[in-house]
């Protein structure tokens, strides 16, 4: 066994307490020893002036549309999917996909982020990425079945349920899968019965994003009569192992659905205001007992891949839609963008505890803007930047120490994707 010493620092715990602590960690089996007063390990990461806390989860991206970033801003989101991205995307090739992803991975592990889900497409090329960079992802193959012909329909459901039948448990099981149909809109009815069915015998979980504007909701209450999430209910994808982006526009009905069911709702505040999407219900859904987590979406409506503004975002949006300073507090924020997101994601991390999967950020809290501390959870929601984060280590593996990438080539991925992403909008024109 070969064992690593997170030491000299403070340690936030799972009820949301900061003391003095190390941790240790066994590299092999990738999981969290001991904390506390812990024994020696064969390697040491310092931690002095800095807390350890659990890896951030991102639980809605797109990674690869970081070459789309700045690509196209301002316009609400029907408009910017089908006038800007959609014809875009549809220049992307397997290697800009690749190249995209890798780009986002340096973001994510630089702002300490150790797990991540995925809609995209050219996916086997994310997941390699994935697996070389150590971190851990719920991948899935995006399916979009309007303006396509029913052999098209099928083929792209089909590949959705192969990709998350293959990939699943892949990179030593930090790989898992989703089927992952794109929205309630967006994919027909008879392609969901039947396709979350598949994903029900493969015992895969499935990811859609839903009630994200009105121009959403609205069709389905009238065709219905019913709200869009108890359409989800009636074909099987609200259960306890799925999870859906978004979840702006819901109601009362909605919130004790998805808390019966145990659902998660990946809240993406950055994206919502972005494209004006309007305010999630977020400390209404909390209260009814959903659980929440906290996502980006892609590069392209945020327009990074930093959780930290997605904590500081939930935290202020929150307290806005409930017209309410008291709402979403720190602790909630910090509780979604951890616990809440590995739980969502099914992994069983966001929480620095032995037995866990020894997924952590290290923060330095020796900047100007983190000074003084009163309150470490204040400034992990109010304060702090990914630009903070220290050291990053995901599955027991060191991914960054001292603010050096560990297993990417920062400066190579970042020249790579500057070429794919003129190439791919010089060829959308
Ligand atoms: N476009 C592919 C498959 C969809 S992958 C997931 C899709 O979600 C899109 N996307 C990104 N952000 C959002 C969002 O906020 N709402 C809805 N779709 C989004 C993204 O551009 C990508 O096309 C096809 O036609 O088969
Ligand atoms: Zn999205």
């Amino acid at each position: 066994m070969t064992t690593l010493r997170i030491a000299g620092g403070r340690v936030l715990h799972p009820d949301l307490s900061v003391s003095e602590a190390d941790v240790l960690v066994d590299q092999d089996s990738g999981e969290i020893l001991d904390v506390g007063d812990v024994a020696e390990g064969d390697e040491r990461l310092d931690a002095e002036e800095s807390l350890v806390m659990p890896g951030l989860v991102n639980a809605h991206c797109h990674a690869a549309m970081t070459l789309l970033r700045g690509y196209a801003d301002d316009k609400p989101l029907d408009a910017w999917l089908q006038e800007d991205i959609w014809p875009a995307e549809g220049e992307l090739t397997e290697g800009d996909v690749r190249a995209g992803a890798e780009l986002a991975l340096v973001e994510m592990i630089r702002s300490g982020t150790t797990a991540f889900a995925d809609m995209y497409f050219h996916v086997p090329e994310i997941a390699e990425a994935v697996e070389a960079a150590g971190v851990r992802a719920r991948l899935g193959h995006g399916v979009v079945t309007v303006g396509k012909d029913e052999g098209e329909a099928y083929r792209d459901n089909d590949e959705s349920i192969e990709i998350a039948r293959e990939l699943d448990g892949a990179a030593g099981g930090r790989i898992k899968t989703a089927y992952m149909p794109h929205s309630l809109t967006t994919v027909g009815e008879e392609y969901l019965r039947e396709f979350v069915g598949k994903a029900r015998e493969h015992d895969v979980p499935v990811h859609f994003h839903a009630n994200e504007t009105t121009d959403e909701v609205e069709p389905i209450v009238s065709e219905r009569g019913e709200r869009p999430l108890e359409y989800a209910d009636d074909l099987g994808m609200v259960t306890e192992a799925d999870f859906l982006a978004h979840g702006v526009h819901t109601d009362e009905t909605e919130h004790e659905l998805l808390a019966e069911r145990g659902a998660s709702v990946v809240h993406c505040p950055a994206s919502n205001m972005k494209l004006a999407s309007g305010m999630a219900p977020v400390q209404e859904m909390r209260e009814a007992g959903v659980n929440v987590a906290l996502g980006t979406d892609g590069a392209a409506s945020n327009n990074d891949l930093d959780l930290f503004d997605e904590l500081r975002d939930a935290a202020m949006l929150g307290k806005l839609a409930a017209a309410d300073a008291a709402a979403v507090p720190a602790e909630a924020a910090v509780e979604m963008a951890t616990a809440g997101g590995a739980r969502a994601l099914g992994f069983d991390s966001g929480r620095i505890e032995a037995g866990a999967n020894a997924d952590l950020a290290v923060v330095d809290f020796s900047a100007p803007h983190l000074t003084p501390v009163h309150d470490y959870v204040s400034h992990l929601a109010y304060a702090a930047t990914g630009g903070d984060v220290r050291h990053t280590v995901c599955d027991g593996e060191v991914l960054m120490r001292d603010r050096e990438l560990q297993t990417l080539d920062e400066a190579a991925i970042r020249e790579h994707a500057e070429s794919r992403a003129a190439a791919v909008a010089e060829r959308a024109e």
